[in-house]
């Protein structure tokens, strides 16, 4: 299947939708039980595709997409974020082919920033967020990805990063379908800063999101920042 592809239906925003939509953008669907498999089956096939293109990067453009991005996100913060000082903020240990930040965490955490990691303690649960520090001995958690150990602090971000497989103009994000960073920013008052990170090439034109997914507050790509959508905090 191809980017251009569509789930068997259509999902366009019709006026009769527009109560679905909280603050503009594509109207979430409030569809039938086929139209949301539908959707499923189609988000799955974006997903290998996406991360079949991502793995086929050579370590090189890798590299500098991650060297870019961490820049980007660096201003970003600054501009948008003020004093990061003593602020709790959430990163992601790399897997797959995610463009590595762990520079960036390191500095943040040298210029007083409190870095967290998000971790999957329970299944088709919300994220539990743990303190790291260059120290931190990681042990291996869910899906094999490397977190802090049972004794790190539990922490609730102020800002979060949120990988992105995939992403659209509207604040959407594609993750790797599990549901957990949409159950996270579900259960958190107030709800932390979520910005995207992802590729530029993972933009899709709309992710035909469903009632359960939540808009990114920012989206960065190694090209600059791509969506904003809340004010800075
Ligand atoms: N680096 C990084 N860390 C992260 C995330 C992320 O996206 N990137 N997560 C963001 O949420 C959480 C982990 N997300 C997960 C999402 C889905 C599955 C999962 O369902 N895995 C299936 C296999 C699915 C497949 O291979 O495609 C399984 O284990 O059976 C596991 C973890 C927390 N840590
Ligand atoms: N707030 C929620 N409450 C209950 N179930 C949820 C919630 N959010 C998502 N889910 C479930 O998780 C499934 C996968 O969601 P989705 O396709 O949006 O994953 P994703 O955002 O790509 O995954 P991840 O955040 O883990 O990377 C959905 O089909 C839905 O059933």
């Amino acid at each position: 299947m191809t980017q251009n592809d569509e789930p068997k239906r259509r999902f366009a925003s019709s006026p009769c939708m527009a109560s679905g939509v909280a603050d503009g953008g594509t109207a979430p669907v409030v569809g039938d039980d086929e139209s949301a498999r539908d959707v499923a089956d189609w988000r799955k096939d974006e997903r290998t595709r996406l991360r079949a293109e991502r793995l086929a990067m050579s370590v090189e453009s890798r590299k500098a997409a991650a060297h870019a991005l961490a820049d980007q996100l660096h201003s970003f913060l600054e501009r948008s974020c003020g004093a990061m000082r003593g602020r709790v903020f959430s990163a992601y240990w790399p897997i797959k082919g995610e463009p590595d930040l762990r520079p960036l965490m390191r500095d943040l955490h040298d210029a007083g920033v409190t870095v967290a990691l998000p971790l999957v303690e329970v299944k088709q649960a919300p994220l539990v967020f743990r303190r790291w520090t260059p120290d931190t001995r990681m042990v291996r958690g869910d899906w094999n990805i490397p977190v802090p150990p049972p004794e790190a602090e539990v922490l609730t971000p102020e800002v979060t990063l949120a990988p992105l497989v995939g992403w659209d103009r509207d604040g959407y994000r594609l993750g790797y379908g599990g549901g957990y960073f949409d159950r996270t920013l579900a259960a958190l008052t107030p709800r932390p800063f979520a910005i995207g990170i992802g590729l530029q090439a993972a933009e899709i034109a709309t992710i035909h999101p469903q009632t359960h997914d939540i808009r990114l507050d920012a989206i960065l790509a190694e090209e600059g920042v791509q969506v904003v959508r809340r004010a800075a905090i």
